[in-house]
Parts: structure tokens; sequence; C-alpha cells
């Protein structure tokens, strides 16, 4: 099953010549062979012009080499287009499969790995880095070696006119070539900080627009546009060093050629004064030199583009090297045990980089009924449910779903038979029919669809939306908060999941909202294992276990009346209703 195939480490870097350019040999074939016939009329046709100033010179026809020289020089023009464009389509194909495997693989990583790298910064390998990527499609793979193969070819063309001449004229570029060739180590590196700087500001801008109503809300716009600017700086004063460097080559190669041009003139004078050289001779090489200067820059200025190349694919590298969500189990599904408990912690143990957060956890939860996680903020109520759908690894210990350790479910299989419900209720750019049949392996009908509507009090809503089910939520259109929650809730019930984790929301809905909250979570419960983090009295009141968790230890369990009448923290927390307040000390007891 290609969900759960994990590339081997040696997949996981571009291999640019195979793996990208494959399926396109033919075109890059076409394409080399179309601008190498461009090169070699590039090539023939100063020699033609030699023939045509001894023509001139004979009082020969002229009608012929002029027609063959207009000849050769459109159709290495149009072969030049028709190079340029092929190479073109095999460079956006490239991006495309290189785009479409990068989001693969991002959407793979472990969240804590996603949110370690951050969001605008994996955008940015997508936009920006991927156009950089292009230049070695587009530069790297025919431009390049054939404005080489041209100097050399014209090279050797010259070296047959006048080989001392041609001396002169390698003699003059090789000091650029050397200065150059300085400048292009540097380079790379500075394109892969100005990258890197271009990714922390796209991170910090999106991070920004996730916030806007919270700095609107403080008028904070103008304080984070600094600071946004401040970003934007670092990576202008990144982008000018590398513009520095690359704005050098042009210069240099053409202080080559004016050192080349007045050594040619001055030489070759020299040569035709002592009878070495012919006038048509000297033309024909005075356009060649005229012709290697677009060429030789061409190489110099390619290069540099290269370096930005290869400076964006070591960035690829870098991601594609990220291990994914690791599939732990091998062969078939394991067979739920029927008289196990849905959810099963023995003596789990889990730390966030070093920091224990959870401390030889035990907790069991059967196959139905409402079992609330209650503690105050901190606890690590959220992590047990992470864990449970293997977003982490515990440390030690042993997290079990329905009678089998997570490690040994497949992780697509363990993922279909547990639905995760988070705080935001969170739903997907896309239609409300797409929000809706997330989870399930068989497209839904409409019919069902309008009936988990119906069961969650969502359905007129939905029909009020401007198009119905496919009203695409998300940006100009959204639900409310108590919609979300409710269409969050329909898209547990269109799947078959055992388990069901739900994050409840901390802010407080109101009564109503709440009300149909707890008779959908009670409704599920009746078939379902529902693990729920409860932030509100009611939810605990309704729960067939509460779990009691404190500082990420297992501080009791049993049911609400019970706890209440043996567990002062518990009798605590439900007195003072502030699940999610850790700073504020809680008021003393009420004496007995
Ligand atoms: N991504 C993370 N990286 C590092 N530490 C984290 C991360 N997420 C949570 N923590 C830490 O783990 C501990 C437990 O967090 P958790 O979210 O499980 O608590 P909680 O009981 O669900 O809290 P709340 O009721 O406020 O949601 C906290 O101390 C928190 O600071």
């Amino acid at each position: 099953m290609a969900a759960d195939r994990i590339p081997a480490p040696q997949e996981r870097r571009l291999r640019l010549g195979a793996d990208l350019v494959s399926g396109h040999r033919t075109h890059l074939a076409a394409s080399a062979l179309l601008a190498l016939l461009s090169t070699a009329s590039t090539v023939a046709v100063p020699l033609m012009v030699r023939d045509l100033v001894e023509a001139l010179a004979e009082d020969g026809g002229l009608l012929w080499p002029v027609t063959l020289m207009v000849l050769v020089a459109v159709g290495g023009a149009l072969a030049a287009t028709a190079s340029g464009f092929l190479l073109a389509r095999i460079g956006e194909q490239m991006i495309l499969r290189l785009r479409a495997r990068v989001m693969d693989h991002t959407l793979r990583l472990t969240l804590h790995e996603v949110r370690a790298q951050g969001e605008g910064n994996l955008v940015a390998r997508i936009t920006s880095d991927a156009m950089m990527l292009r230049s070695i499609v587009d530069i790297g793979a025919i431009q390049l070696p054939l404005a080489a193969i041209t100097v050399v070819f014209t090279l050797v063309v010259m070296s047959v006119l006048d080989w001392v001449l041609v001396l002169i004229t390698i003699g003059s570029f090789a000091l650029a070539g050397a200065a150059i060739g300085f400048v292009v180590v540097r380079v790379r590196r500075s394109v892969i900080a100005q990258q890197t700087a271009l990714g922390e500001l796209a991170q910090r801008f999106t991070a920004m627009l996730a916030a806007l109503p919270t700095v609107k809300a403080h008028r904070a716009e103008s304080r984070a546009a600094g600071s946004l600017g401040e970003d934007a700086g670092r990576l202008t004063e990144s982008t000018l060093v590398s513009a520095r460097l690359q704005s050098l080559i042009g210069p240099v190669m053409g202080l080559g050629q004016q050192i080349a041009l007045v050594s040619i003139i001055l030489g070759g004078g020299a040569r035709m004064a002592a009878g070495d050289l012919t006038m048509p001779d000297f033309t024909a090489f005075l356009l060649y030199l005229l012709q290697l200067v677009a060429p030789v820059a061409f190489v110099a200025s390619g290069i540099g583009q290269l370096q930005a190349g290869l400076a964006a694919r070591a960035r690829f590298d870098e991601l594609l090297a990220l291990p994914q969500e690791t599939d732990g189990a091998t062969g078939a599904d394991p067979e739920p045990d029927p008289h196990a408990p849905a959810v099963e912690f023995d003596d789990v143990s889990f730390a966030y980089d070093g920091e224990p957060v959870l401390a030889g956890v035990s907790f069991a939860a059967p196959r139905r009924g409402l079992t609330a996680l209650v503690g105050r903020s901190g606890a690590g109520k959220s992590t047990v449910l992470t864990l449970v759908e293997r977003f982490l690894h515990a440390e030690s210990g042993s997290v079990r779903v329905l009678g089998h350790d997570v490690q040994a479910w497949p992780l697509d299989r363990l993922r279909r038979r547990v639905a995760y419900v988070d705080q935001a209720f969170t739903l997907l750019e896309g239609t409300v029919r797409d929000n809706l049949r997330l989870g399930c392996d068989q497209a839904p009908h409409d019919e069902a669809l309008w009936q988990a509507l119906e069961a969650v009090s969502l359905r007129e809503a939905v029909e009020q939306l401007p198009e119905g089910l496919d009203t695409v939520l998300g940006r100009a259109t959204d639900l409310s908060g108590g919609q979300r929650q409710r269409l969050a809730l329909a898209r547990v019930l269109l799947t078959d999941a055992d388990v069901v984790l739900l994050d409840e929301p901390t802010s407080q809905l109101d009564s109503i909202n709440e009300h149909r909250l707890r008779e959908l979570v009670d409704d599920l419960a009746r078939s379902r294992c529902v693990i729920v983090v409860a932030h509100r009295l009611s939810t605990v009141q309704h729960a067939d276990h509460v779990l009691v968790m404190e500082s990420g230890r297992r501080l009791d369990a049993g049911t609400h009346t019970d706890l209440m009448s043996r567990c002062p923290h518990y009798e605590d927390l439900v007195r003072s209703q502030q699940w999610t307040t850790q700073s504020t000390p809680l008021p003393a007891r009420a004496p007995a």
C-alpha cells in the first residue's frame, strides 16, 4: 500500500539526472539535438562570411553564398527556439513532480517535525526553492554543456584560422575565468543563506497571519509589520551578498573580452603585416571572437546560477532526509481482542525533548462509554490522546488499542480505528462534502452525509449555505465555532472508528451548544469508546469513567460520584471548575 511505504534513505535525495528527468528522455534528446544544430549554425556562419569576403574580392557570384548563410542562420535560430521550448516543458514537468513529491513527503512527517520546520519554511520549498532548482534543468542540463561545447568548437575553428591568436584569446579569458571561479564558490554559500532567510520570513509571516485576530484585537498591526520588516531586512542583507557576488561576473567577463579584443587586433595586425594572416581569415577570426563572448559569458553566469540551483537542491535533500512517520508494524492487521479494553495505558512515560510530561500513567478505557480525562492545564491530558493516535511514541510502557500495542498496528489501520477531533474542530479548506468525507475509505452518498448532518442538527445550516454541500469552507464562508464542532462530530459519525478521541475546547460554549455537544458525545459513547479531554463539568458529570491527572501522573480514576467522595484534588477541580487555569491558586476547600 502506497500510504504505508517508507522510502529508503538513499531514495530520499534528489537524483536529478535519473529521478527527475526520467520520462522525458526523448524530449531531452530532441532538445539537445536542436541546440546542437543551433550551435553548429553559429559556428558555421563566420566561415560563410569569410567565403563571402573572398567571393567579393574575386568578383564571384554572391546569391548562393548569401542564401545559404541566411538559411543556416534562420535555421539555427528556429532550432534554438524549439530547443528552448522543449527544455522549458521538461523543466516545468520536473518541478511538477518535485512539488508533488515534497508535499507528499511533508504530509508524512511527524507533527513534531512539521512544527519544528515551520509552515512558511516548508511552503518556501515548493515556491522559491523549486524555481531555483529549475535552473539546474534550464541551464545545467543542456544550455551550459552546449555553451561549453560552442566555446570549444569555436576555439578549434579559430585555431585552424590562426593558432597564435587563439593562444592570446585563451590567455586573456583565463585571467577572468580564475576570478569568476573564486566568486562562484561563495555564491553557493550565500544563496543557501538567502533561501534560509526567505523561509524564515515566510514562516514568520504565515504565523502572523494565523494570529491576525489577536494582532488586530491588540492593535498590534504596526508592531507586527515592524518585526516582519526587520526579518525582510535580514533577507535583503543576505540577498545583497549573493547579488554583489553575482554582479561581479558580468564585468569581469567584459574585461576579459576587452583585453582579448585589443590583444587580437594588435596581434592580428602584426601577423597580417608579417604576411602570416590573410584579411578574410582575420575577418572570420574577429567574428568568432565576438561570437565567443556570449557563450563564455553564459558559462560564467550559468555556473553562478547553477550554484543557486544546487543550493536549493541541498535544501530539498535536507527536507527529504527527514524521517517520515514510521510504520512499526508489518504483515496482516492484528485481530481486535474482543475481551480487551478499547484503550489501555500500562506504565506509560513520555518526555518532550527530554522534559518529562507523562510518568508511569496506567488506565483502561472500555469498548463502549465515555472516559473523561481531567486535570489542570499542562497535566498531560492532550499528550495522552496524541500517544493513542501515535502522533508521538511512548518512551516506556505500552499503549494498547483493542488489545494490541499501537506499534503492532499498521499506522493506516490504527488511524482507521481511532478517530481524533482536535480542540479547534479543524476543518480543511474545501467543500462541506470534502470535509465530511475526510476519514471515509468509500465516499458516502450525499444521503448519508445529510443524515449525519441531521444527527448533529446541522442540516438546516448547511442547506442555507450558498451552495449547500458544495460550499467551500475556510475562506470567505466559514462556520461558527459550534457549527464547526458539530461538523467535526458528523465526520466521526460517518467513520466506523471504534475509538473516538475528543479534545474539548477550553473556551466556554453557550449553553445550547454545550447541551448539543453533550448529547452527541453521549450518542457516540453508546456504541464506541469515547475518550474526551474534559474542560467542562457537564462533560465530566456524564462520563462513565473519569481519569484524574496531575503533573503527568494518574492521580485517581473512577466515577464522578466516587471521586467526589474520595479525591480532594478532583473535588477542588469540580468546585472551582478551573480545569484550565494553572497559575491561579485554587481557593481553599469549604470545611466538610
Ligand atoms: N509540542 C510541545 N513541545 C514541548 N512541550 C510540549 C508540547 N506540547 C505540550 N507540551 C508540554 O507538555 C505538557 C503537557 O501538555 P498537554 O497539552 O498534554 O497538557 P494538557 O493537560 O492537555 O493541557 P491543557 O488542558 O492546557 O490543554 C505541558 O507542560 C506542555 O508545556
